[in-house]
């Protein structure tokens, strides 16, 4: 079988080509792929009826998700490469996603459209997703409060904060992360609006913690800050790892994220 070590934008993988031969990991399993190989989420490539490929998604506690952007885009490009096609469909759990070549070497992923409901994030309880009634830190001085909520195919709560920097990211996001108004959890972004066409991002990804990128993440603050009109509805969004280009068409809906992919080494296992 083949394993492709891949990053996108510094969020790490260890992507295993499961389309000839099974790959049925246990959970103790990909904590150790995770660990050894120092990756943020396991992928398996699996064949799909009617898509180039399908994209299975593990968080490296072993949990298995439905969407992670930046692995599609890793995925994408060995599929580019591999088809010589211009454009390669990825079927995940969430969606069927499109991977593109653009230029300067970054790939370019249509990752569909947000989905707003309260139900679809999902939260316990119905609130207005552009500010949910949550609290963290002293019920009369809270620290932060009122995160917009949207879901890229996984729950994400964005916090809009004057400096993502003064605050202790891996003390607050597991707080939010596995809040009772969050069922399946959520992944929980720091997001700092420098101008209309630039967000400063942060990410702590659930069952992942904090990761130099998040390509949903990145998804859903530019989308929470369009919704609120904090930004138009396309930003550079700049992460620990690198830069991602956020595109939320009014055309379609659907929410186009450009950025870089590196393969650090492969190898037959
Ligand atoms: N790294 C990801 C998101 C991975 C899944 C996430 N931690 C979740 O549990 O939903 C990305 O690039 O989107």
């Amino acid at each position: 079988m083949k394993l492709w070590k891949m990053n996108g934008a510094g969020n790490a993988f260890a992507i295993f080509d499961a389309r000839s031969t099974a790959f049925t990991p246990t959970v103790e399993q990909i904590r150790k792929i995770a660990a050894d190989l120092k990756a943020d989420q396991v992928i398996a490539m699996e064949r799909d009826a009617t898509k180039d490929v399908f994209m299975r998604i593990w968080n490296s506690d072993g949990s298995e998700v439905s969407a992670c952007g930046n692995a599609t885009r890793c995925v994408g490009l060995l599929m580019l490469d591999e088809t010589g096609k211009d454009r390669v469909t990825i079927q995940t759990e969430a969606d069927m996603l499109r991977a593109s070549r653009a230029e300067g070497g970054l790939i370019t992923v249509d990752m569909g459209s947000p989905q707003m409901g309260w139900e679809d994030i999902p939260l316990s309880e119905k609130m207005d997703v552009r500010g949910v009634d949550l609290k963290i830190g002293p019920i009369d001085a809270p620290i932060l409060s009122r995160p917009a909520v949207v879901s890229m195919g996984n729950p994400h709560a964005v916090f809009f904060v004057k400096d993502v920097d003064a605050y202790d990211i891996p003390a607050i996001g597991p707080l939010v992360e596995w809040h009772p108004l969050f069922p399946e959890g959520t992944n929980v972004g720091f997001a700092q609006v420098i101008d209309r066409e630039t967000i400063r991002l942060r990410v702590w990804e659930r069952a992942a913690g904090l990761t130099k990128a998040c390509g949903t993440g990145a998804c859903a603050a530019l989308v929470c800050a369009a919704r609120a009109g904090l930004t138009g509805r396309k930003a550079r969004m700049i992460l620990d790892g690198g830069d991602l280009f956020i595109d939320w068409r009014e055309t379609d809906d659907h929410v186009y994220m450009t950025g870089p992919v590196e393969l650090e080494f492969e190898a037959e296992i």
